[in-house]
């Protein structure tokens, strides 16, 4: 099988500069000669360029900032990733901030109309225009995708069709009171860190996709935003948050969704290496490769 490796350099969807060299750092680091290594072929024609909109040409809407810079980006990345999933390969989508979700899901819906999708992160991602406070889209792809709140014509390409019930989250523990609201009036399945503590990461993984993959006849598509890492294993990202996943609970995540089989898609997200000194960004790169690596069939016997 083919993993075509999707880099999208793109810092649309947050405030912070350098996410958008996320996927540079993360090749360099080796990652496709890594994965050539487990045996699989790998298809990468290069990072995507993406065509700046300059800020005057792209005024907030109501409290969006960057809509049409973001929602041209990731309709390129819906194109792209849907692209590979039509040919049979399983894209590898390198960010870049978690706006770009946005487009890996479109993307992956229209292959796999029955995908469930698991989103691992700190954060829930699904505040609409009237709930979002920093109108950052980082925030919000999990909205668009449910074709929750108010429309927003710039992004009436998005595949709005994810059901609340085949979605399930992983590591939640910096949840905004609009999203809080959202996710209990959709009947949103998440595991927060308290699960996590409570139950320990293998009842976590096997309950979350008991509930959204009964059958393990799903196509599942994995969302990782590194940020669900504790900040201690993935510090050089955009919005940090004490009290997350262990470097061994978010390798098992992974570990266990490649052992289903079912994985059609995989997002590598907030990667992003100019936030901290040059140590914690290699260690940052360095588990970004890891996760990918595990997702991705690389065991530890
Ligand atoms: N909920 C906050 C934070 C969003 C975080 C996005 B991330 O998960 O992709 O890092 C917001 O809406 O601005
Ligand atoms: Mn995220
Ligand atoms: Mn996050």
């Amino acid at each position: 099988k083919t993993i075509a490796v999707v880099g999208c350099p793109f810092s649309g969807g947050q405030p912070r500069v350098g996410v958008d060299k996320g996927p540079i750092h993360l090749v360099e680091a080796g990652l496709l000669t890594q994965l050539k290594e487990l045996g699989w072929n790998v298809q990468f024609d290069g990072h995507h360029q993406f065509e700046e909109i300059s800020a005057a040409d792209d005024p907030p809407i109501g409290k969006l900032r960057n809509p049409r810079f973001v929602s041209r980006v990731t309709k390129a990345v819906a194109e792209a990733v849907g692209g590979h999933a039509k040919k049979g390969q399983l894209p590898l989508t390198l960010g870049g901030d978690h706006s770009l979700a946005m487009g890996t899901i479109s993307g992956t819906l229209d292959t796999y109309p029955d995908a469930c999708v698991i989103w691992i992160d700190a954060h829930a991602d699904i505040n609409t225009a009237e709930t979002t406070d920093s109108g950052n889209i980082h925030g919000m792809p999990v909205s668009f995708l449910m074709g929750l709140g108010s429309k927003v014509p710039e992004f009436s390409w998005v595949k709005s069709g994810l059901r609340p019930d085949s979605i399930v989250y992983i590591g939640l523990r910096d949840v905004d009171a609009g999203e809080k609201r959202i996710l209990k009036e959709n009947n949103i399945k998440a595991f927060s860190m308290h699960e996590v503590d409570k139950y320990g990461i293998g009842k976590v993984v096997e309950m979350a996709l008991d509930y959204v993959n009964p059958k393990r006849d799903r196509p599942i598509h994995l969302s990782f935003d590194v940020d669900a890492l504790d900040p201690t294993v993935a510090p050089s990202t955009g919005t940090p948050v004490r009290g997350g996943l262990t470097f061994r609970e978010g390798h098992y995540i992974c570990e266990a969704i490649y052992e289903t089989g079912l994985l059609v898609a995989l997002d590598l997200m907030e990667v992003n290496p100019s936030l901290e000194d040059e140590e914690s960004v290699k260690q940052t790169v360095a588990v970004g490769c890891s996760l990918v690596r595990a997702a991705l069939g690389e065991t530890l016997l």
